[in-house]
């Protein structure tokens, strides 16, 4: 069997046209524009693309962005201010502080800071606290970008067997309750789960977010299952040659052996072009819900979980 391949890219192109849709009606019907606060606290190339990326595709929806761009050393107490602002600042619906932050920095101290409600990312304790309790909150962008992969390539997902590897914050627990929520029977797998290929196989659902290059292998998989890849991780490509000053090039690779995979799976997410590009999508959907929610407005259809 070979499977179909999830293409995150036009699925995430199709989330932006419902969003700038919303956009649209919310400006010429309410005169409300959504307001998207982006802070970058140093120059990790990564998260300088991912930001790049983030306000280009605000401003594309309709959407204002405003991007704050930090040093490195910039103190605690001055990011915590920066915060206190743009939770006051009623322009502003959806704030977003980029991860990782200099270590010097205490993450989770700053995340809930961040007003719940303008918490377009779901790290507050707050928004992770309504969720594990299946109340309405703002849901994080990369598991919710998977659910909606996932019902669409699914339908219902009632009474599936589902596996997360990976218990993160940002991806693990919180897609795990997504699945749970929508009534699958769920596993969450990790580094020291016992027989982790056999548990990998009873799934229906298998969602790799462990951060490790290529790990699940095709053996692992349930012929006929759905395999959604949320590993972004940059590996040597010696076949592709050298650079100019000497040193292997790379490429991206999932969590997931993608060849040997896609023998088994039904459907799988390729990286790169599968989860990442829904990441992004979802942070403009969240944005609009907040700003739909700070207006007592009906939220975006097909948009939120
Ligand atoms: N505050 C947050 N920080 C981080 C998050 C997050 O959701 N909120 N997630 C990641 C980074 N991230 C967005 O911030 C992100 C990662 C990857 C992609 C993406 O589109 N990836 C492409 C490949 C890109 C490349 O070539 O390098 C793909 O998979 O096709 C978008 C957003 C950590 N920090």
């Amino acid at each position: 069997m070979t499977a179909q391949i999830i293409d995150g890219k036009a699925f995430a192109e199709t989330v932006r046209e419902k969003v700038a849709a919303h956009v649209a009606r919310l400006k010429e019907v309410h005169g409300i524009t959504p307001g998207l606060a982006v802070v970058l606290v140093g120059e990790d190339p990564a998260s300088q693309v991912y930001v790049r990326n983030k306000g280009k595709q605000t401003v594309e929806c309709g959407m204002n962005s405003y991007e704050h761009k930090l040093s490195a050393d910039t103190s605690e107490a001055d990011l915590l201010a920066l915060i206190e602002q743009l939770n006051a600042d009623p322009a502003v619906h959806g704030i977003l502080v980029q991860l990782p932050l200099p270590d010097h920095l205490d993450s989770d101290l700053v995340i809930n800071a961040i007003d719940p409600t303008k918490d377009v990312d779901g790290f507050h304790i707050s928004n992770v606290g309504l969720l594990g309790t299946g109340q309405k909150s703002m849901v994080p962008c990369t598991p919710l970008g998977c659910l909606m992969m996932l019902r669409d390539q699914l339908g219902s997902l009632s009474g599936l067997n589902a596996v997360v590897v990976g218990r993160s914050n940002i991806v693990g627990k919180p897609m795990a309750q997504l699945l749970l929520r929508d009534s699958c029977t769920v596993t969450i797998a990790h580094s020291r789960t016992k027989d982790i290929e056999e548990v990998c196989r009873r799934a229906d659902i298998l969602v790799a977010a462990v951060g490790r290059p290529e790990m699940i292998k095709g053996s692992w998989v349930k012929p006929g299952a759905t395999v959604i890849d949320v590993g972004i991780n940059r590996v040597d490509a010696p076949e592709k040659g050298l650079r100019e000053d000497g040193t292997v090039k790379t490429k991206l690779v999932g969590d997931v052996e993608f060849d040997t995979a896609a023998e088994v799976a039904g459907a799988i997410t390729p990286v790169p072009g599968g989860v990442g590009p829904m990441t992004i999508a979802c942070l403009l959907a969240n944005t609009v819900t907040a700003a739909c929610r700070a207006n007592d407005l009906p939220e975006p259809e097909g948009l939120t979980a």
